[in-house]
């Protein structure tokens, strides 16, 4: 098994991550990422490996359609830049972060308003409060919010329940994310009540195979979203969104716009708001190459991952 792991920092802090780094493994069909984030324990990080696996080993269902289209992602940064990172990405969907510890509510009226102004009446905004507020915090922020024309709200509150709650109190619909993908059963949650959409990303959820399963369990519409991989990862998830029978919203996968750099000289950067459908050839892997201690990191974890 051919391995190699990649470090690269961000344009710009997003969820408290400044460097993203992640272990590329190479098998038969082709390369696959396996990333969890830092805080993930060993059990949660199996399903990020299956994904790898899978992409390594077996490669992907059919495509159903050549491009998709994707949205923007704005962090939590100020009006000006918020405008900017819209205005250049060619995108006709924005979705903004909200909540962001330490700021304000005013700050987030801005940067939304200032996303609108950007995208015009006709863009599609949603926002992602990464389960920050509570049920009566939440209805207050969707209503001032969602003045300026919401898409979605994305897990504006932490549990299923609180979803529940907010979601007979607001016109905003309601996509849930962390409560699909970091919960013990995606297949078997119950959502009918919580959500309106479902984000699937496919490393927490095990493989686009897997991803595939949860949307048919569902039977919501669904959004295909990143977990800020290189675009070895990101090429997994537009796999996913090529393969799924319905595809109503833009995806979450022009995140490769907020690295400095990417592990291949053809990086899934999106054209007229849309990417292309197909694989990655990372030819850039020593340029962007972790540390040794980071590199050590990575290949305990994914022995501690593949232990029995
Ligand atoms: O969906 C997007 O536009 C970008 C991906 C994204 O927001 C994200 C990336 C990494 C981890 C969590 C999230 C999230 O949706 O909360
Ligand atoms: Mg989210």
């Amino acid at each position: 098994m051919i391995t190699a792991v990649y470090r690269v920092p961000l344009r710009i802090r997003f969820r408290g991550i400044d460097v993203r780094d992640g272990l590329l493994v190479r098998g038969p069909a082709g390369w696959g990422e396996f990333s969890p984030f830092w805080d993930y324990d060993v059990a949660e990080s199996r399903r990020w490996w299956g994904a790898a696996e899978e992409a390594a080993v077996e490669g992907w269902p059919p495509a159903v359609r050549g491009t998709v289209p994707v949205n923007v992602t704005v962090p939590a940064v100020g009006p000006e830049q918020a405008r900017t990172i819209v205005a250049d990405s060619g995108c006709r969907t924005a979705k903004v972060k909200v909540a962001e510890p330490g700021q304000t509510p005013a700050e987030d009226l801005a940067r939304v308003e200032a996303v609108r102004d950007a995208l015009g009446p006709d863009g599609a905004i949603r926002v992602d409060a990464n389960g920050a507020w509570d049920v009566d915090t939440a209805a207050q922020r969707l209503r001032e919010l969602g003045r300026v024309g919401l898409e979605y709200a994305e897990q504006p509150c932490p549990t299923l329940a609180d979803l529940a709650r907010l979601r007979r109190r607001t016109d905003v619909r309601i996509a849930v994310d962390e409560g699909v993908r970091r919960s013990a059963d995606p297949l078997r949650v119950d959502l009918r009540e919580a959500a309106d959409v479902v984000v699937l990303k496919v490393q927490p959820l095990g493989g686009v195979r897997a991803a595939l399963r949860v949307a048919e369990a569902h039977g919501l519409p669904c959004v295909v979203s990143s977990a800020l991989e290189s675009s070895v990862g990101i090429a997994a998830g537009v796999a996913l969104a090529a393969a799924l029978p319905e595809l109503p919203f833009a995806c979450g996968l022009a995140t490769v716009a907020l690295f400095t750099d990417d592990v291949t000289s053809t990086p899934l950067l999106p054209v007229d708001g849309e990417l292309p459908v197909r694989r990655v050839e990372p030819d850039r892997l020593d340029a962007v190459a972790a540390d040794p201690e980071t590199a050590a990191r990575w290949a305990a974890r994914l022995a501690a991952v593949r232990a029995p």
